[in-house]
């Protein structure tokens, strides 16, 4: 794949982006409470789920971020790899990205095959260089069984590991890693943190969204602590554990 990145350039900035969520709180999904509230609207409520958050990282640097349950990290990671459209700010990206959850990116109405074609084709990859890869893929993902079924039937393991193959051997610049080490079973974590550890994350820009201090501290130069979609702190990473660990006495 081409390298267009640029060598020790910002990977990734964001500046001043907001997300808010709406949700209609339908309680009339009964037949009795929509005549007795015919004139009475289901309620809309907003979620500010990422509060005017600015941020650059470098390439080549490794990410953690860090926050309670619902403080907005798997919003802004989505935000960030162009999920959804911030709705205020902007966000630049220098190089091609893959947000690695479960599944997201992913076409449950399409097959393990399809699914490989049309990953790789956003990630850049011509069709010719993704059959060369595709029996890797496969076999990586331990999914020999399942090439032509639609990945709707597949465990949620399944579609993690078919995503971080189709990650790991088409090689997006930045990584987003939403919890990835808390998916698959035991043998496959392991894989997944061998292939984490040897030089596949050299030179790649990496986003880690982990629950897990030992993780965070391990791998990541620096680290991101939010909370209720603000970010409070981006900095040293024992720091950052430190505001984290606070927060949850
Ligand atoms: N698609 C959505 N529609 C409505 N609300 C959403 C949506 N996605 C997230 N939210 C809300 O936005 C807030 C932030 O959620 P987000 O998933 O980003 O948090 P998080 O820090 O990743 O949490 P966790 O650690 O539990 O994964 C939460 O209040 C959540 O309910």
């Amino acid at each position: 794949m081409e390298n267009t990145i640029v060598k020790n350039g910002i990977a990734i900035k964001a500046r001043n982006i907001s997300k808010t969520f709406q949700i209609s709180e339908d309680s009339h999904n009964t037949v009795k409470h929509r005549l007795f509230n015919l004139f009475n609207p289901p309620r809309t409520k907003y979620v500010p789920a990422l509060k005017n958050l600015s941020m650059e990282i470098m390439q080549g640097e490794c990410i953690g971020l860090l926050g309670r349950n619902g403080c907005g990290k798997s919003t802004l990671v989505k935000l960030l790899a162009g999920v959804y459209p911030s709705d205020t700010g902007y966000v630049n990206i220098q190089g091609s990205t893959m947000l690695m959850n479960l599944g997201v990116g992913m076409s449950h109405e399409l097959t393990a095959r399809e699914n490989v074609y049309v990953s790789g084709s956003v990630l850049g990859l011509k069709i010719k260089e993704i059959d060369a890869i595709f029996d890797e893929i496969i076999s990586f993902a331990e999914l020999e069984g399942f090439v032509d079924t639609k990945i709707k039937f597949f465990s949620s393991g399944m579609v993690a590991r078919l995503g971080f193959s189709i990650a790991v051997k088409a090689g997006a610049d930045i990584m987003f890693l939403d919890e990835i080490f808390a998916v698959g079973d035991a043998k496959f974590q392991e894989k997944a943190i061998k292939v984490f550890e040897s030089s596949w994350i050299q030179g790649k820009t990496v986003v880690l969204v982990s629950h897990s201090m030992e993780v965070i501290r391990k791998y990541c130069n620096r680290a991101a602590f939010m909370r209720k979609g603000e970010l409070v702190y981006f900095g040293d990473t024992e720091q950052a554990i430190d505001l984290y660990m606070k927060d949850n006495e």
